[in-house]
C-alpha cells in the first residue's frame, strides 16, 4: 500500500509540467502571475531570470530578476549554465538551468516568463512545458497600459512596441501555443489562465494530499 502510494506521487512529481508564459512586453503576463502565485500558495514556483536591464522601482533582485553586468551574462552563457537567452530592446535575458532546477526540486510548477525567442528555444529542449500566450485585446490598449505603467522611455517603449507586433504575429502560427488568453477584462483573463492550469494544479493537490 504504502509503496503504491508512494510510486504514484513519485510519477505524478515527475511529471509536473513547467509552464511557459509569453506574450507581448505589457499584455499582463506579471500582472496574472502575482494573482495565480496569491492564490495558490506552495503550487507555482518563478524561475528567475537573468537580466541586463537595470531595475525597476520596486523590483527586488533575487525575487523578480538576477541584474547582472553583460560580462557577467555572457560569460555564464558561454559556460553552458543557461537553458535559453534572448536579446530583447537592447538587454540580454536568460533562464538559468539553475533557476528551473530550484523550483523544480521543490515540487513546484516551474513558470518561466520568456519573450518568442524564448519560446523557439525551448521548444529545442526536453523541458515540455504548456505554452501559454499571454496578448492584449488591441495593440492600441498595450500602448495605453505600457505607458501607463511608466516604466520605459520613449526610446524603449518604441522598441517593445514593435517587437510585440512580432510576438502577436508569432502567436497566431498554429500549433506554437497550447492555450491564448486575450487579456481584455482581467478577472475573465485571470479564469481562464487558470483552466488552463488546472491538470498541474490538481496534480500538486494529489502529491501534497498524499505525502
Ligand atoms: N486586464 C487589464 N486591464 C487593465 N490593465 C491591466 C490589465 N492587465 C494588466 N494591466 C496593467 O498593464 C500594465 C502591464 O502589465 P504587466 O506589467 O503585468 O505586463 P507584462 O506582460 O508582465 O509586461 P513585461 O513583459 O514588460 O514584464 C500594468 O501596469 C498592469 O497593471
Ligand atoms: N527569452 C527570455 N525572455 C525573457 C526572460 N525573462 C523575461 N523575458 C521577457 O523579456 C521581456 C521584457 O521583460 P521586462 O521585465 O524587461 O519587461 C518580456 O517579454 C519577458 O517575457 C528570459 O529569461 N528569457
Amino acid at each position: 500500500m504504502f509503496v503504491r502510494c508512494f510510486s504514484r506521487v513519485r510519477s505524478a512529481m515527475e511529471n509536473l509540467r513547467p509552464v511557459v508564459l509569453s506574450g507581448p512586453s505589457g499584455a499582463g503576463k506579471s500582472t496574472l502571475l502575482k494573482k495565480l502565485m496569491g492564490e495558490y500558495d506552495n503550487v507555482f514556483g518563478f524561475s528567475v531570470s537573468h537580466t541586463t536591464r537595470s531595475p525597476r522601482a520596486g523590483e527586488v533582485n533575487g525575487k523578480h530578476y538576477h541584474f547582472v553586468t553583460r560580462d557577467e551574462m555572457q560569460s555564464s552563457i558561454d559556460g553552458g549554465d543557461f537553458i535559453e537567452s534572448a536579446e530583447y530592446s537592447g538587454n540580454l535575458y536568460g533562464t538559468s538551468k539553475a533557476a528551473v532546477h530550484a523550483v523544480q526540486k521543490n515540487n513546484l510548477i516551474c513558470i518561466l516568463d520568456i519573450d518568442m525567442q524564448g519560446v523557439k528555444s525551448i521548444k529545442k529542449t526536453d523541458l515540455n512545458p504548456i505554452y501559454i500566450s499571454i496578448q492584449p485585446p488591441t495593440l492600441q490598449t498595450l500602448e495605453k497600459r505600457l505607458r501607463d505603467r511608466k516604466t520605459e522611455t520613449e526610446e524603449s517603449l518604441q522598441k517593445r512596441l514593435k517587437a510585440a507586433e512580432e510576438e502577436i504575429a508569432f502567436s497566431k502560427q498554429p500549433d506554437v501555443f497550447d492555450h491564448i488568453v486575450i487579456n481584455d477584462k482581467l478577472d475573465e483573463a485571470y479564469e481562464q489562465l487558470k483552466q488552463a492550469l488546472m491538470e498541474e494544479i490538481n496534480k500538486v493537490k494529489n502529491i501534497n494530499s498524499s505525502s
